[in-house]
């Protein structure tokens, strides 16, 4: 965006900020990528919010700091997330969080296929913008889209935003089967297709479109991190296949892997609905310590047979 716009990045750690600024790189998250050179960066975030992208802000973390940094917005003025995630304790998705703090304010996702490294290279992405307000998903594409960005936009929050969350715990899911001692790609297959049954079932349930799972924040991020060796998500489930613990992969990964946080409300929400999710329920399994990967995966090969359909054939 700091090509066409005037951006200022907020960081709110002062001495990170002052470093980035000064050697125009991102050493701690993102290092050996130059960042642009109209990019102001800045651990004000009363400079930075007189700002913002194209006349938006963007929150750019992990789902755990978004409800904080939406109380801490002072205006009105158009607010997007690229968090990817359930709020832990409330087990809130953004756009419930948003309602919850920002009741009157126009609010979106940007989410989809892409790992970051990739988009500050500027390789092809492509991503969806999402709101039930029409201004500020064109607003977001026409702050993103770019030579190397496409922003499509879509009014199916509920969703954009349940694809981004589910596919991190299925991410998880396939490292894990990719990690075991006889890794097979029929496996794989099986997980990212009986996968994306699961996640279009809890978005039906929670009002989303079917059709949404087809598209880029559903399919589209399901394929790239089941199956990029780029996503952490993906790395913690190859390292418990490992048989490491999940605190030290957690200390050594450096960055958030979303799916773990998410993947116990995924399956608490599933089930106050009703929805069954028998691969997120072996992912937490395994987190929880409660299954080995072996043990979870000969489990979810001896479920009762049924049709293919997304919906269970009624009791
Ligand atoms: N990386 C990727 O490829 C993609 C990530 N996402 C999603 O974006 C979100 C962020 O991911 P990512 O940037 O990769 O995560 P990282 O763990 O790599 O970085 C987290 C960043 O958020 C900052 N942060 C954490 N808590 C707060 C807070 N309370 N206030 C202000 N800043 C905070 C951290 O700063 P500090 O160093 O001070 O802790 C750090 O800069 C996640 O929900 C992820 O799923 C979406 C698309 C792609
Ligand atoms: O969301 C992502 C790519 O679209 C990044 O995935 P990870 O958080 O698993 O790295």
């Amino acid at each position: 965006a700091a090509a066409r716009h005037d951006v200022v990045l907020w960081a709110r750690d002062a001495a990170q900020a002052e470093a980035m600024s000064l050697g125009r790189e991102n050493t701690r998250y993102l290092p050996g990528e130059p960042l642009p050179a109209a990019l102001r960066i800045t651990a004000d975030r009363h400079e930075a919010l007189a700002h913002g992208v194209g006349g938006l802000t963007v929150v750019a973390t992990p789902m755990a700091a978004l409800r904080g940094l939406l109380r801490a917005v002072p205006d009105q003025r158009g607010l997007l997330w690229l968090c990817k995630g359930f709020e832990q304790g409330s087990g809130c998705l953004g756009h419930e969080v948003a309602r919850e703090e920002r009741p009157d304010a126009p609010c979106g996702v940007i989410s989809g296929p892409s790992f970051a490294l990739e988009v500050a290279r500027g390789q092809p992405t492509a991503l969806v913008a999402a709101s039930a307000d029409a201004e500020l998903s064109a607003a977001a594409v026409q702050a993103f889209h770019g030579d190397s960005l496409r922003v499509y936009s879509s009014d199916d929050v509920v969703g954009v935003e349940v694809g981004g969350a589910v596919k991190n715990v299925l991410a998880i899911a396939t490292g894990i089967v990719d990690g075991m001692p006889q890794p097979g790609l029929n496996a794989r297959a099986a997980l990212v297709t009986r996968g994306l049954a699961e996640m279009t079932r809890l978005g039906l349930a929670l009002g989303a479109r079917a059709e949404t799972f087809m598209g880029l924040s559903g399919l589209g991020d399901l394929v790239l991190t089941a199956t990029g060796d780029l996503s952490r998500n993906r790395r913690v489930g190859l390292l418990l296949a490992q048989g490491l613990d999940l605190p030290r992969i957690l200390a050594e990964l450096g960055h958030v892997a979303e799916g773990v946080y998410s993947a116990a409300t995924v399956l608490a929400r599933a089930r106050s609905l009703g929805v069954e999710m028998p691969i997120t329920e072996a992912v937490v399994e395994v987190l929880e310590g409660r299954l080995t990967p072996g043990q979870a995966m000969s489990r979810l090969m001896g479920r009762p047979t049924r049709p293919e359909a997304i919906q269970p054939p009624p009791a």
